[in-house]
């Protein structure tokens, strides 16, 4: 394989550095927000969004669905650098965190903004990320099931695809048999950012999960994730 380096990519290669610690991304309250602004130079801005639709449905008379959950494009397995993450991007300088995604939604999945549009009333967490000085604002917005499925469609045709985003996929939202396939085992992927626990903290406030449903299933992801370390898997 051509060993060709960073290029281009070298002054924004540090922001999606792998080997993050997930307390390295600490949430961030209103005041936090503003006195980072007032106090840290250089700040860089990351804006990534949710989209879901709910329909509780049984999947093979088994599993049930409860709904459809957009956690992925802009890169999931999928992702340009083979990790999972959710449509959204770094925020031009000068550029407001809910005008970033907007246009990253577009770019990414082919948003059609004139129908939807993220605003401050779908912004649900920002972290910060000393390290890297780099804040993530997270944003949720429900559609309906059939919007959904029209959504996914158009992501063929969106400007990125095939360049930044390499598809889409659906998040399971269930749990197998054997208590881990389905939900757990899709949280054992590699995900970009602290993407992972967007997508748990917007399960949460979707209500597509409850509190005790995600605490059996982190328990199980944990477990296995553990398990699998002992594993010679090549
Ligand atoms: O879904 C996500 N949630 C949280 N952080 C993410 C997600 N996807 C990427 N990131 C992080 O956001 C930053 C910007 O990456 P991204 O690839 O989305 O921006 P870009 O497409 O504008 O280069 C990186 O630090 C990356 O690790």
């Amino acid at each position: 394989m051509a060993d060709i380096g960073w290029g281009a990519l070298e002054d924004s290669e540090g922001f999606g550095a792998l080997g993050d610690n997930i307390d390295d991304y600490k949430l961030l309250f209103n005041n936090d927000l503003n006195e980072l602004k007032s106090t840290v130079q250089n700040l860089k801005h990351a804006a990534h969004g949710m989209i879901f639709a709910k329909k509780p449905n049984l999947l093979w008379d088994l599993y049930d669905q409860k709904g459809y959950v957009m956690a992925s494009t802009n890169n999931m397995q999928v992702r340009f650098d083979g990790l999972l993450g959710f449509p959204g991007g770094l925020v031009d300088d000068g550029e407001e965190p809910v005008d970033g995604i907007n246009r990253e939604m577009h770019e990414e999945i082919g948003l059609d903004l004139e129908k939807y549009f993220f605003s401050d009333e779908h912004h649900i967490a920002s972290y910060y990320h000393a390290g890297k000085g780099l804040i993530l604002h997270f944003y949720l917005m429900e559609v309906s099931p059939e919007d959904y499925c029209e959504l996914e469609l158009k992501t063929l045709s969106a400007v990125e695809y095939g360049i930044e985003t390499c598809g889409i996929v659906r998040v399971p939202l269930f749990t197998m048999g054997d208590g881990v396939r389905g939900f757990p085992a899709y949280l054992a992927n590699q995900f970009a950012g602290n993407a992972r626990s967007e997508l748990i903290k917007g399960l949460l406030a979707a209500q597509l999960f409850s509190e005790k449903e995600m605490s059996v299933a982190l328990k199980a992801y944990k477990e296995y994730t553990e398990s699998q370390k002992s594993k010679k898997l090549l």
